[in-house]
């Protein structure tokens, strides 16, 4: 599924864009379905925001926005869910896990949202050993460390299907080595499943073999 973006600017933002160069705001832009894509932006330019319009929970832009050759705007709500649960998985920079339920919880959840699982329960440990997440998997989700929630915010997005993962800053909280175990799952599920990947980030990285390093 390719993404495209046709000339987008966020209305909160029109002013302040208008006052740097940019590759995405305002700009004709295809994300190609496979690709790996680095978003490089200092603070406050407008990261979140764009990943909320590419998962379109926002709508507050100007231009257009297509996924699969067609704008957000004309897909049923019905649609929007189905390609959400299939084609689109996502880890925001907030994570939003349910506090009240325990880590693996949040993960089995998303796992049993779809009615044929794409992966056994087994493989929430799996991953968990991988990432050093193992031993708080039965605490809830609001006791955990900023970075053990990012980890399992990261779990969760890989329990889906996707032909899309988008992640917002998912490493700011995570030493050396703990982000190079995740962006090794992360690599490893993406290219699996032939998926494309969007990453946000304030600087440069080398964690994943970018295809394409935009400046927001
Ligand atoms: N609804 C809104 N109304 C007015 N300003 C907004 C609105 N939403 C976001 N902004 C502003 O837009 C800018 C971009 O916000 P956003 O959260 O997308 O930044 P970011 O690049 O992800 O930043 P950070 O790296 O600090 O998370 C910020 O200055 C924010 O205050």
């Amino acid at each position: 599924m390719q993404i495209e973006l046709s000339a987008v600017v966020p209305v909160p933002l029109r002013d302040r864009i208008r006052q740097r160069p940019s590759d995405i705001w305002d700009r004709e832009v295809a994300f190609q379905p496979g690709q790996f894509v680095k978003i490089k932006a200092p603070s406050g330019t407008g990261k979140t925001t764009l990943v909320h319009y590419l998962y379109n929970i926002r709508y507050d832009y100007t231009g257009t926005i297509k996924a699969g050759g067609k704008p957000w705007a004309d897909y049923s709500a019905a649609q929007l869910a189905a390609i959400r649960q299939d084609n689109i998985s996502v880890v925001f920079q907030d994570l939003r896990l349910f506090d009240q339920l325990t880590a693996e919880e949040n993960i089995e959840l998303k796992r049993v949202m779809n009615n044929k699982p794409l992966y056994p329960a087994e493989k929430i440990r799996e991953f968990a050993e991988q990432l050093g997440v193992t031993h708080v998997l039965g605490q809830s989700a609001a006791t955990l460390s900023y970075g053990e929630r990012q980890r399992i915010a990261i779990i969760r997005a890989l329990m889906q299907p996707f032909q899309w993962l988008m992640m917002d800053e998912p490493f700011s909280h995570l030493d050396e080595g703990n982000t190079a175990k995740a962006a090794k799952l992360i690599d490893q599920e993406c290219r699996a499943r032939n998926a494309g990947f969007i990453l946000t980030d304030l600087d440069h990285d080398q964690h994943f073999n970018y295809d394409v390093t935009y400046q927001l």
